[in-house]
């Protein structure tokens, strides 16, 4: 280790739409939380960021708002992304102390030039010297443990909170791909919606999550499960609970798992014919909180006729992805992606 190494740390970060987790080089994954940040009403001053953050999501006192500022995979508020990027960093100082040298930040691959430019200059204001950009599914890929370098294509599927990542992976390249704004924020509200439309109860996000990762399925199961729920009910604004079953949340969340096997199915359908063979004998790879829906891979490879397989742990897969970039940058040159000045 050189002198200068000792002041100064390499970072890595999946910025996700739900999570944020960060990796140093040399100790690995030192922070996971929740992609929030809680702002005094008036002073707009930050009142709390991540894990702290999001227990007062939804239970705001008057004068606190909570901000989720990577809308849709991307950032929606820019001033809050920068203080979520910075308060985390600021998190994990006990970790480190000193400035950062290179940061390597996953990104969506749909991502435009302007909000490529965002990410990047929120990273440059929290002060890193040098910034690098990954496409999410090849950080996923490269997380998993794919050999994104070899000459076969590998195609990877991470479902994340606001965006699915669609892609097929060969020679450090992205050769096909797809990317939509379903994942799993819209499968969470899509529950939401469900309550409120036949039952007339509101609930809330949380607990909409909650259902979701107890009872949320994609193809029927074995052994059907029930939870219980717990909202208002709008009509007698008074607190009310009910039970409520898998395959009834299965036909809720119908609409926004149809989108994400329709996108497979598409990017599928653009695959050159030699990588397309390589798909078949190697299957579809599942990465993200969203590969942890029930019976999602049964599904997938029920419509594709292909194998599906869920990468090991799917929810770290990005962060470990651009840890591995950030620790062999020049290994994954080819894998980073360009931005322009603008
Ligand atoms: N066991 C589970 N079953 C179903 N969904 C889950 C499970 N665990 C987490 N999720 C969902 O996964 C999503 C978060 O996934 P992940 O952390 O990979 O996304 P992200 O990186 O924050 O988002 P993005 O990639 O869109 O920026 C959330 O919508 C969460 O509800």
């Amino acid at each position: 280790m050189g002198f200068l190494d000792f002041f100064s740390k390499d970072v890595a970060i999946d910025l996700g739409t739900a999570n944020t987790l960060i990796f140093i080089r040399g100790k690995g994954i030192v922070l996971n939380e929740p992609s929030i940040v809680a702002l005094d009403r008036n002073s707009r001053k930050v009142v709390a960021i991540g894990s702290e953050a999001r227990q007062m999501h939804e239970k705001t006192h008057r004068d606190i708002i909570t901000i989720k500022p990577l809308g849709g995979g991307v950032i929606a508020d820019y001033e809050a992304a920068e203080e979520l990027i910075r308060g985390l960093i600021k998190k994990t100082q006990k970790d480190f102390s000193g400035s950062i040298r290179r940061m390597v930040i996953g990104i969506p691959s749909g991502i435009t030039e302007v909000e490529k430019r965002a990410v990047r200059d929120s990273a440059e204001h929290v002060g890193a010297k040098e910034v690098y950009l990954v496409a999410e599914p090849m950080a996923a890929a490269i997380g998993i443990g794919l050999d994104v370098e070899a000459p076969f294509g590998n195609m990877i599927v991470d479902i994340g909170g606001g965006t699915t990542e669609i892609a097929v992976i060969s020679l450090s390249g992205l050769a096909a791909g797809e990317s939509i704004r379903v994942a799993g924020t819209e499968i969470t509200n899509a529950i939401l919606q469900h309550f409120r439309k036949t039952y007339n109860l509101a609930i809330g996000e949380r607990t909409a999550e909650e259902i979701k990762i107890k009872i949320g399925s994609a193809y029927e199961l074995e052994e059907e499960l029930i939870a219980t729920v717990k909202g208002r009910n709008l009509v007698t604004s008074l607190p009310e609970q009910r039970d409520v079953s898998s395959p009834e949340i299965r036909e809720a969340i119908a609409e926004p798992i149809g989108q994400i096997v329709n996108a497979v199915r598409r990017c599928l359908e653009t695959t050159p014919p030699e990588l397309s063979a390589d798909i078949l004998d190697r299957g579809i790879l599942l990465t993200g909180g969203g590969a942890l829906i029930k019976g999602l891979d049964k599904r997938l490879s029920d419509e594709t006729k292909l194998p599906v397989h869920v990468g090991e742990d799917p929810l770290t897969a990005v962060v470990r992805g651009t840890g591995k970039v950030l620790e062999n940058l020049e290994k994954y040159q080819k894998v980073l992606m360009q931005t322009k000045r603008i």
